[in-house]
């Protein structure tokens, strides 16, 4: 792939796992510069990457052929009115926030981007990220191809045709890792309980979450309820497990907690 020049502005937890997928790719460390407004923050991004990392917003966006919007909703605001006097002509920009809609990026820096919406998440940061991504017509074929290119290095990819879909990506992906951490939080927490010692308990999970994770990928033409099946013997043990999931009505929850996802992100689209 092309190795343009980019520049992430905001570079936390997302942008940093972002950064860590692009360079265990192969992308050069010296095509990537990232911004933060704390020294400290920059140092560190510098000595764990070694990329070009500095509080110099525009400078860095000026050197740019790429700009990854990454910093938290509530400061898009903020960061693109004080750049509305840079001109962004012949750059692609990549926003990664959740729920601020192409419309209003372009209202807040006062000009027409050349702008793809995505959203990622954090397991890019070892090359297992999966992003949703949303072009408007105004964007090229030549950038929506590096756009793609781009996120393909740090995992799977998922363009959609309506921007409002990149909510339900939010719900089936962005925040998902955070549903399998919470499922395993609560798994090492019973097992610390059973008097697993922490390391032991961690592993427990860990390896029991990636054993089933990678079964899933190896085995495409099984579906899941299938490989459920397959561990839950008829009157035996993982059956009075799903039992309680079950009376405890697990799918509806997850159904109301990614329908919540997607609201939040709907309700943000109002508030930044
Ligand atoms: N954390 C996640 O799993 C995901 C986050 N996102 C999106 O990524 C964006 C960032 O989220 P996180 O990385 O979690 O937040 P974060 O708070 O870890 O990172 C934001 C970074 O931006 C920096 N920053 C803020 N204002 C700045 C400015 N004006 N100039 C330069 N740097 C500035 C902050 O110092 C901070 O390091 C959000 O918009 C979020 O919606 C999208 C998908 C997943
Ligand atoms: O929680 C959030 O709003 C962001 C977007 C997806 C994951 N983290």
């Amino acid at each position: 792939m092309e190795h343009r020049v980019i520049a992430f502005i905001g570079a936390g937890n997302m942008a940093r796992s972002i950064i860590s997928g692009l360079l265990k790719s192969g992308y050069p460390a010296s095509s990537i510069i990232a911004t933060n407004r704390t020294t400290e923050k920059n140092t560190l991004l510098t000595d764990t990457f070694g990329i070009e990392a500095t509080p110099d917003v525009k400078t860095a966006i000026k050197k740019a052929d790429v700009v990854v919007l990454g910093v938290k909703p509530q400061g898009m605001e903020d960061l693109l009115s004080s750049v509305s006097d840079l001109s962004f002509d012949g750059k692609l920009v990549i926003s990664i926030a959740a729920g601020i809609t192409v419309s209003r990026l372009n209202d807040m820096v006062g000009q027409t981007l050349n702008l793809v919406r995505t959203m990622p998440n954090t397991p890019s940061l070892v090359g297992l990220g999966m992003t949703g991504l949303y072009a408007p017509a105004n964007v090229s074929e030549k950038d929506r191809d590096y756009a793609g290119d781009l996120l393909s290095a740090t995992g799977k990819i998922c363009w959609v045709d309506e921007e409002s879909d990149i909510n339900s990506i939010i719900a089936a992906a962005g925040s998902a890792p955070a549903y399998f951490f919470l499922f395993m939080e609560a798994m090492e927490a019973e097992a610390r309980r059973m008097g697993f010692e922490a390391d032991m308990a961690r592993t427990l999970v860990q390896q029991s979450a990636l054993g089933a994770a990678q079964m899933v990928v190896a085995n495409p033409e099984t579906t899941l309820e299938t490989l459920r099946s397959q561990v839950t013997s008829k009157g035996g043990t993982t059956a009075e497990a799903i039992k309680v999931f079950n009376d405890k009505q697990l799918s509806e929850t997850v159904s109301e907690a990614m329908k919540a996802a997607v609201n939040r992100a709907k309700e943000m689209e109002s508030l930044f």
